[in-house]
């Protein structure tokens, strides 16, 4: 393992950084989730003696750094703190230990855009848009834009009410990217969409992009990280096992996964380790002057 000093000194290139940020959430200690949990994982849950609470470290030790145009897909295991890690970017929720930092508050897709059932597509959209802080004038000039990539044309008079879960998922996705955030998070949003909408929605990614933003993508589809996404930081029970090239980190995770789901633990093990070889350690050392404000 290799060990990579981070200095600050292109400021305006950097979009978010993270330094050895740590996540531990204090639960009740007779929850179903630490019963259940066992094994490998249960190093990650410590009862507190005589307390009835025990602690979760969601993450540990994070760090890395991402600069603008990048398009980061973010994968890992159920529970293994890919969630924890974008509330932490937004600022939800403070690290433990550690820090985190970002060049403008990342917008969380889906946060932002709250639909309203009773209203049709195009009031949602309306109200979606000026909710996000656009003015009346803005928000006519991202309306085509918002409809040409939902695809629900012809929808747009129905209440949202009529609108399949997939297509309601495909409005508040099109009314968020209206914005032009700077930092974009979308957490498994792109799931329910068809091959056009994916299409689509490639192209605006990339044009948040162009607009030297920085995009994070979280998702359990290997195909939409691929065809996403520029970088993948694969973590995995609370730690940053991989962070590279995403053809080359999702065959791993593959491999490691498939192992896990047929109990081949040995196999699935040594895929772990392989691929933690390969991680370079980040070690982020600022330029004075040139440090970025702390997400939250
Ligand atoms: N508010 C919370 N209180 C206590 N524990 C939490 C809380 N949020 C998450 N956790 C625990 O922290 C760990 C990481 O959870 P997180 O939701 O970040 O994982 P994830 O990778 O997003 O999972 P998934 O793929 O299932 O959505 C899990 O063990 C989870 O149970």
């Amino acid at each position: 393992m290799t060990s990579t000093a981070v200095a600050s000194d292109s400021g305006e290139d950097l979009a978010v950084v993270v330094d050895q940020a740590s996540m531990t959430y204090r639960i009740r200690s007779s929850s179903e989730h630490l019963r259940e949990d066992s094994g490998r994982w249960s190093r990650r849950f410590k009862r507190v003696t005589g307390s009835g609470w025990a602690t979760v470290h969601a993450l540990d030790s994070l760090s890395f750094v991402v600069t603008r145009g990048e398009s980061v897909g973010v994968i890992g295991t159920n529970g293994s703190g890919k969630s924890t890690l974008m509330k932490l970017l937004t600022g939800k929720i403070r690290p433990t230990t550690g820090e985190v930092y970002a060049t403008s508050t990342p917008v969380m897709l889906g946060v932002n855009a709250a639909l309203v059932k009773d209203l049709s597509g195009r009031e949602n959209i309306r109200l979606g848009c000026l909710a996000m802080g656009l003015s009346p004038q803005q928000t006519t000039e991202k309306f085509e834009m918002i409809v040409e990539l939902s695809g629900l044309r012809e929808s747009l008079h129905l209440p949202l009410k009529s609108y399949s879960s997939g297509m309601a998922s495909r409005l508040q996705f099109a009314i968020a990217t209206a914005v032009d955030p700077d930092i974009l998070i979308i957490d498994e949003a792109l799931n329910t969409g068809d091959a056009q909408f994916r299409s689509r929605t490639k192209k605006r990614l990339d044009e948040v992009r162009e607009q030297a933003g920085c995009v994070f993508l979280v998702s359990h589809s290997l195909g939409t990280i691929r065809q996403m996404c520029t970088r993948v930081l694969w973590i995995e029970q609370g730690q940053l096992l991989a962070d590279g090239d995403p053809d080359w980190v999702t065959d791993q995770y593959r491999e490691y996964t498939e192992h896990q789901a047929t109990g081949r633990r040995r196999s699935a093990e040594i895929a772990y380790q392989r691929t933690r070889m390969h991680l370079d350690s980040v070690q982020v050392d600022w330029v004075p002057g040139t440090r970025p404000t702390r997400a939250g």
